[in-house]
């Protein structure tokens, strides 16, 4: 199970998000090829590695081929303001059907149609004005279509299940738009965060705007969970993606990818509590068991068990038994009843008295391999990873056996 970490201590924009992710290692080349299932033309993808204050990062633009107009959505109704020339315009029935007539598939298509939503309703009620009325410049809404599109491509070709993120960092005072004088957080960015729970905090040495509508718009999509940086997950990569605006401090997105693979964390306390999940299943079929457990494994499940059962009126059935963190319970009783024909799971909180665990890395002749050293008390356990001696029995050509012996005797040496 993959997590995304947004670390926005200087806010989030589009082009900040997916800097940041290409800088995770994104393939650019699989990243255009995706993004080019749109069917649009009139942009350019530009992608630089460079440093500030010394760290490196990425920096990406969309490079339209008109220059972009100004703002984000304007209102013909407002009286103070003229168009200056006869641009085409996008309404959020327009961008839908774009979205639509793609060859994306369908979870891009409906997670970036939900942020245009997001933000065009909001634009609606700042203007007061109605929500078919909204309308993106074409040239401006081409730019937002590609942020929008290419940070799902990107969390997708990443594979990330799920995204968390800090507080929000905000400048503050004024910037200037088409309409004039916005105060920061600008209205768009307000008005998204009503009704949520999205922290917001304001820099008053920063002039300006940190969090864009469109980064606010991904973030009110993607994030359900904001605090500190994970603790007990591994981190496998960091990234910086690079704001435009000179903000006189670091300006960049800071996102974390962690792995949170249970079996491979320390675990310090020798006591700890889980949830079982249950549920009797007698109308199941094989396949659908079997994916079932794969994705109930891949969302994090500590472990996920059949017992053969016998139910009323005779019939021979399954028990599928899911062992989790206790505050999961929700997300894995939503996985058991949309997996499986069930229609209610039954749950138990267990204590468990467990060793405490570390792991270490021994150098071998079939190269590093990761040992789990548990303890409780005066007993101590030392175990081989398992994935790390099949691999490297694959990459040798000799048998798991050999490897594990290998790490005994260098164990016991
Ligand atoms: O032009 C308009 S109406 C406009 C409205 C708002 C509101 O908050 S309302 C904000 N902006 C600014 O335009 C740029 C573009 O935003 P993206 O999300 O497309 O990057 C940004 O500075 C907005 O704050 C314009
Ligand atoms: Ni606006």
């Amino acid at each position: 199970m993959k997590t995304l970490y947004l670390d926005a201590f200087s806010g989030i924009s589009g082009d900040m998000f997916i800097g940041a992710l290409l800088d995770l290692g994104v393939d650019f080349d699989q990243f255009r090829a995706e993004l080019a299932k749109l069917n649009v033309d009139g942009y350019q993808l530009h992608v630089e590695r460079l440093s500030k204050s010394s760290i490196y990062g990425t920096r990406f633009d969309v490079q339209l081929t008109h220059e972009k107009d100004h703002g984000f959505i304007e209102s013909h109704h407002d009286p103070h303001h003229e168009h200056h020339h006869q641009d085409a315009v996008r309404h959020l029935s327009d961008i839908a059907a774009l979205i639509a007539a793609s060859t994306l598939s369908e979870k891009i298509k409906q997670q970036s149609l939900a942020v245009f939503t997001e933000i065009a309703k909001a634009e609606a009620a700042v203007h007061h004005m109605p929500l078919e009325a909204v309308h993106f410049h074409e040239v401006g809404a081409l730019d937002s279509i590609v942020d929008i599109v290419g940070c799902f491509v990107a969390l997708d070709l990443l594979k990330v299940d799920e995204v968390r993120a800090s507080e929000l960092t905000d400048g503050s005072g004024f910037i200037h738009v088409a309409h004039g004088e916005m105060p920061v957080p600008v209205p768009a960015v307000m008005q998204m965060r009503i009704g949520t729970n999205i922290p917001i905090k304001q820099r008053t040495d920063i002039q300006t705007e940190l969090i864009t509508p469109t980064g606010m718009g991904l973030v009110k999509a993607l994030v359900r969970q904001f605090g500190p940086i994970p603790e007990a997950q591994i981190l496998l990569k960091s990234g910086y993606g690079f704001g435009k605006r000179d903000t006189g401090a670091f300006n960049a997105l800071r996102v974390l990818l962690f792995d949170e693979k249970k079996s491979m964390q320390t675990v310090s306390s020798d006591q700890d509590s889980v949830l079982l999940i249950e549920a009797n299943l007698d109308d199941e079929d094989g396949e659908s068991l079997g994916f079932a457990m794969d994705l109930l494994l891949e969302a994090g499940a500590f472990d996920v068990f059949f017992t053969p059962i016998f139910m009323k009126k005779n019939r021979p059935a399954i028990k599928l038994s899911v062992l989790c963190a206790p505050a999961e319970r929700d997300r894995f009783a939503s996985m058991l009843m949309k997996h499986t024909r069930t229609i209610g799971v039954r749950y138990q909180r267990m204590q468990r008295v467990i060793m405490k665990r570390h792991f270490k890395t021994v150098e071998t002749r079939f190269g590093p391999i990761r040992v789990k050293v548990a303890s409780h008390g005066d007993l101590v356990k030392q175990m081989a990873e398992y994935d790390d001696c099949a691999k490297a029995a694959r990459e040798y050509g000799t048998s798991l056996e050999t490897v594990k012996q290998e790490v005994n005797r260098l164990l016991n040496s």
